[in-house]
């Protein structure tokens, strides 16, 4: 697991999975979660650069990562915890402009979400270093401004349900990611900018950004 990336496994995301931002959004809690997958191929780390493909606009969005350390299979809730091998910040950037045409058209959020380096994440952070995943703070600044800053306690759907809930469906496997939503205040970067997310008191990184 600590060297997730290089294994090139599944990274799922959950949307809009803050009540913080639903409540910026105007929009009613969800009875289930909603997902979507990023590509292996979109993963990054520290020293590469997020390259915004070529007339695409690009969000950034702060979040958690739950780094899976065994098999699961409909996994129930409180089984759940058992298989988090240790966690990861994850930037869950996001290609506005074809994440707004999917929305209009409900078609899919595949390019949105899975271009080349829509997934820079951090090493890994081992189980211990976060004795509670629901309550950690993240930060995320761009050029040294913040942007965002939320606690996961204010996640609408907890890790424990996520996992039982995805593996109910898609088969976990070590190493795979399970990116846990984002706090509100991303907004769009363009080339030249730094990013930079963390946890309060814990680990951080850094990402520059390019552009075709
Ligand atoms: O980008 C979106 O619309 C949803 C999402 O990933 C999040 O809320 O973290
Ligand atoms: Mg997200």
């Amino acid at each position: 697991m600590e060297n997730f990336v290089q294994h090139g496994t599944k990274c799922i995301g959950v949307a809009a999975n803050y009540r913080s931002l639903l409540k910026v959004l105007n929009r009613s809690t969800p009875d289930v979660p909603d997902f979507f997958m990023k590509p292996p191929s979109s993963y990054i780390t520290e020293g590469q650069k997020i390259i915004i493909p070529k007339g695409f606009s690009v969000n950034e969005e702060i979040e958690l990562g739950v780094v899976i350390g065994k098999h699961g299979r409909k996994v129930s809730e409180c089984k759940a915890m058992d298989i988090v091998g240790g966690y990861c910040l994850a930037l869950d950037m996001t290609a506005t402009c074809r994440l707004g045409l999917a929305r209009q058209t409900g078609g899919s959020w595949t390019l949105g979400k899975g271009f080349d380096t829509a997934c820079p994440v951090s090493k890994f952070i081992p189980k211990s270093q976060i004795p509670d995943p629901h309550n950690v703070e993240l930060w995320c600044t761009v050029n040294g401004v913040e942007k965002q800053r939320g606690n996961t306690d204010d996640l609408v759907f907890n890790i424990p349900f996520l996992i039982s809930y995805i593996s109910e469906y898609i088969t976990l496997e070590p190493n795979d990611v399970i990116i846990t939503g984002s706090p509100p205040g991303m907004g769009p970067v363009t080339k030249g900018d730094v990013i930079a997310g963390g946890i309060t008191g814990g680990e951080s990184m850094k990402f520059d950004v390019d552009a075709e």
